[in-house]
């Protein structure tokens, strides 16, 4: 801090060293002794000018506190006052603010004037001075010529004014460059003063922006200020009014609503006193209720338990619905029905637009289609089968269903599982699979063997199995051996017989398999060698009925009993119209090969479900190579396949009347190919005895050429053949025949008494060995009888004797019981002549069962017919308290279970009709 100056600088201009020193004097000069009083009125207003009313200011100035002020501190405060102006944009303090700018920059300027000329003044003072020192060194130079001392003095003198001079003279010389200082302080001043001004100059222009805009604002606000005054005047008047107009409104609703509370107290008062009463009449109520209430209690709880009964029953309903239909497919192996599944192909990829001729599937069987293109009346079909599955049904499902049929196989059935469809419907996939590499598409085929294998190995401990398996194709009515390449041109012979072995087809090659792997090896070959081709309907449609059989031979451990089972799984060649597959030529050769052969099978289902004396198997190739299944003691399934869609309608529906017709059919109870130890010792026995009849027959001839020889006097009778064989053949068959009411067990216990009585009667010398031998056979008979109602198997092997017996000599042995013959003995042209008889039965176990028990509803005797040696069925006589046949047929039985009973189409009785056409 520079010290305070205290020079004075008097109103005149003239300036007092006290300390002689010149620059102090001048700063002296810019820091105003009196200025200490602006600054501090500066410093107490800074930050806060504006608020320095433009009076005071005026005052502060007449009172010439700014002229004492110094110029630096001016110069600050001008900054000041220019900062705060432009922080605060403030109209008045610009003008304010301008006005003292103009003050001190006036100040400034007279400050400016004022120096120069203290300054002007000062040289001359300084050169007066210096003009009186030169006369005064000039005196002193000539009085010192005078004298020497005085000379000295004078030189002394000198010396010292000559000092005093250089001393003026040093400080003329920084009061000079003072000057020089002052000068360019007071150009730098100037300088400032003018960007000051300019700077003035543009505050001043902003700042009048900034007025006018504010003035703008502020008319605008004004006015919006006195529009929402007016607004609201407005609304202060509008709403006294309102109120006013609310008050009075109040106030006549506020004496109506005390007229309106009087009324309803007077009408509270009359309501309590009626509540009061209804409280006492609720009161008996509820004691009349709570009376109620116990008896409710008491009687409802007697119909919980009434009706727990009844849930119970409900609850047992289904299980009951699905006894029912287990008891119904019993009855219907009982009968040897065919069993038909249904099943629909799902609309493939690409076919979703495609409307549906499947209207409704029912559980138990019920299947609607109808024909969306013909509505009406009889646009609709009901058909009923043994299952449907839908186009949902996995591989699994409709195996699951299939499953027992084929493990029967191993307990010695014949099982035939064929598929049945127009091209396209899925006979392949469900018999086959799409896929074979895939265990979840195997069709029925794979997962049968494969069954087969996994049983087969859980019964090893008990019984082993060997099974083999044949693969052919019926192609253009030639059979081909599918799995043996070499051969494949050549046709194969078919036995015109049922071969006791199940070999249908015995030229074609039988192959033992041991695994599923050994099986799908050979069915991949089977499938290769398949004759397939396009048609219109189906991009590789099989155009053959392909036959893959399975061989099963088990032998029981543990009774050397011998079983044998066969499995035909048959793929036949599509159904449809040839009109429909759009072909010719060869295609067209193949069609009608097609069809014919299935047509064939239709007359030979038709006959067998007439019960007809001639079944037509030689019309085919496909009829004779399935004619142990169709017409023996095997089970038969049949798939029909579908295809949904609407423009397969009428194929679909004379696939269905077919199927239906099939399902009708009764092929007799299935039998097991068991031969046993004990049908072994009967056999044995029965050999033994003929053996000894035999021997017998030698004695009494001998015996009667011994007589004739030895007494010519006495005649004997020559009677004819004495040995039961010839009996048999002769005599007992048409007795049989015509005897009637009588099972054939008893028959054959009546024949054998007859013989016995013939040799009782005509050898009176016949050997007591052979009259044992006859009661042995006769006590046999009696035994078999009576244990048949408990066993029924006894009492097939008492048939099979009685056939033995009855029908054949020792050469029937072999037949006995084990080949597929066809045990209604009906005749087929291919056993003409064999077996020319009938029976007295159908075979079945039923039918045996209800001989021996129900004597009386024996069948009708048959009459051979002389021409053609057929058997003819008479009319057979009611039976008691039943209109029809002694086997009721399927509608009958079925009447007497509700839920099974079929539906009532028009096509339901066509089962006994003959078909117009089967395609
Ligand atoms: N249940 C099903 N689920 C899925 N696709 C099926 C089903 N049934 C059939 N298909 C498909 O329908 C098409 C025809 O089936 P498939 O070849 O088995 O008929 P098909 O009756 O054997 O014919 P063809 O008589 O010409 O031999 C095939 O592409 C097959 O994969």
């Amino acid at each position: 801090m520079d010290p305070e100056p205290d020079l004075h600088v008097s109103e005149n201009g003239e300036s007092e060293a006290r300390n002689g020193n010149v620059s102090g004097r001048i700063e002296a000069f810019n820091c105003l002794a009196g200025g200490n009083n602006f600054a501090d009125v500066i410093q107490a207003k800074r930050g806060n000018f504006a608020d320095v009313s433009a009076s005071k200011i005026t005052e502060l100035m007449k009172l010439g506190n700014l002229e004492s002020a110094s110029t630096n501190s001016l110069f600050s405060v001008v900054n000041r006052i220019l900062e705060e102006s432009i922080e605060k944009k403030n109209g008045d303090v610009t003008v304010r603010v301008a006005s003292v700018l103009k003050f001190v920059v006036q100040e400034i300027e007279q400050r400016g004037s004022k120096q120069v000329n203290n300054m002007k003044k000062q040289s001359d003072l300084y050169k007066s001075r210096e003009d009186r020192y030169h006369s005064k060194i000039r005196a002193l130079e000539t009085l010192a010529t005078g004298t020497g001392e005085e000379i000295e003095v004078v030189m002394n003198q000198l010396q010292q004014v000559k000092a005093e001079k250089t001393k003026i003279e040093e400080e003329t010389k920084r009061e000079k460059q003072d000057l020089v200082k002052l000068r360019k302080e007071k150009d730098s001043c100037e300088s400032q003063l003018l960007s000051l001004n300019e700077e003035l100059a543009l505050a001043k222009k902003s700042f009048k922006d900034d007025m006018f805009q504010l003035e703008k604002k502020a008319g605008e606000t004004k006015e919006k200020l006195q529009k929402e005054i007016q607004e609201l005047e407005f609304l202060l008047t509008d709403s006294s009014k309102k109120v006013k107009e609310l008050e009075d409104f109040s106030e006549s609703k506020f004496l109506r609503w005390k007229q309106k509370e009087q009324g309803y107290r007077h009408f509270i008062d009359s309501q309590f006193g009626s509540i009061q009463e209804l409280r006492l009449t609720s009161n008996s109520i509820k004691q009349e209720v709570s009376k109620m209430k116990n008896t409710y209690a008491e009687e409802f709880c007697r119909f919980g338990l009434n009706l727990s009964g009844l849930v119970d029953a409900a609850q047992n309903y289904h299980s009951v619905l699905e006894e029912n239909r287990k008891l119904y497919n019993e009855v219907q192996d009982l009968k040897g029905n065919i069993r038909v599944y249904c099943r629909i192909r799902p609309f493939l990829s690409g076919q979703s637009g495609k409307q549906t001729t499947i209207q409704y599937i029912g559980e138990n069987g019920e299947l609607v289609v109808i024909n969306p293109s013909k509505p009406g009346k009889d646009s609709h079909r009901l058909f009923k089968f043994n299952k449907v599955f839908g186009p949902a049904a996995s591989q699994e499902e409709v195996f699951l269903d299939t499953q027992p049929l084929i493990r029967s196989v191993l307990d010695g059935y014949n099982v035939c599982i064929f598929a049945y469809g127009q091209t396209g419907s899925g006979k392949t996939y469900t018999m086959t699979g799409p896929n074979a590499t895939s265990v979840v598409d195997w069709g029925v085929n794979y997962r049968a063997l494969n069954d087969l294998f996994n049983i087969s190995q859980t019964r090893r401990s008990s019984i082993t199995y060997e099974i083999c398996v044949q693969m052919v194709e019926i192609y253009n009515e030639q059979v081909r051996d599918l799995l043996r390449n070499d051969t494949f041109q050549k046709r194969l012979g078919i036995w015109n017989t049922s071969q006791p072995n199940g070999l249908a087809v015995p030229d074609a090659s039988l192959h033992p398999v041991k695994s599923t792997t050994d099986v799908l090896e050979l069915m991949n070959v089977g499938l290769m060698n398949r004759a397939v081709g396009a048609t219109a309907l189906n991009e590789r449609s099989s155009r053959s009925h392909s036959i893959l059989t399975v061989h099963v031979r088990g032998l029981d451990l543990e009774t050397n009993a011998v079983l044998r089972g066969c499995l035909h799984l048959v793929d036949l060649a599509g159904s449809e119209r040839i009109d429909r597959s759009e072909v010719t030529g060869d295609r067209l050769r193949e069609a009608q090969h097609i069809n014919k052969s299935l047509s064939a099978l239709g007359d030979v289902i038709f006959s067998l479900a007439q019960k007809s004396a001639h079944v037509p198997y030689r019309n085919s190739k496909l009829t004779q190579v399935l004619q142990s299944s169709l017409g023996g003691q095997a089970k038969t399934l049949m798939f029909v396949q579908l295809n949904p869609d609407v423009e397969s309608y009428s194929e679909t529906v004379s696939t269905l009347k077919f199927a239906e017709r099939v399902s009708g059919v009764e092929l007799g109870g299935a039998r097991s190919n068991k031969e046993g130890r004990g049908v072994r010792d009967l056999m044995e026995q029965v050999a033994s005895l003929k053996e000894s009849v035999a021997k017998k027959d030698d004695e009494i001839g001998r015996l009667r050429s011994h007589k004739t020889n030895g007494n010519s006097g006495v005649s004997v009778p020559v009677y004819g053949p004495a040995s039961p064989r010839r009996h048999s053949l002769g005599g007992i068959r048409p007795s049989r025949r015509l005897s009637g009411g009588k099972s054939s067990s008893e028959k054959a216990a009546s024949e054998l008494d007859n013989s016995s009585e013939c040799s009782d009667k005509h050898s009176e010398s016949g050997s007591q060995q052979s009259m044992d031998d006859f009661k042995h056979h006769k006590e046999f008979f009696r035994q078999s009888r009576l244990a048949v109602v408990g066993n029924e198997k006894f009492q097939e092997r008492r048939e099979d004797l009685h056939l033995k017996l009855d029908v054949k000599g020792n050469e029937d042995v072999e037949l006995l019981g084990f080949g597929d013959a066809d045990s209604d003995e009906r005749l087929s042209d291919i056993s003409d002549g064999v077996l020319s008889m009938g029976t007295e039965t159908d075979g079945s176990i039923n039918s045996i069962v209800e001989y021996t028990l129900f004597p009386e509803t024996v069948k009708p005797p048959v009459e051979i017919n002389e021409k053609h040696n057929v058997p003819i069925q008479l009319p057979r006589p009611p039976r008691q308290g039943q209109a029809g046949s002694s086997r009721p047929s399927l509608s009958k039985s079925s009447s007497k279970i509700p839920s099974l009973k079929k539906p009532a189409t028009s096509s339901s009785s066509s089962a006994l009709k003959p078909p117009k056409k089967w395609q």
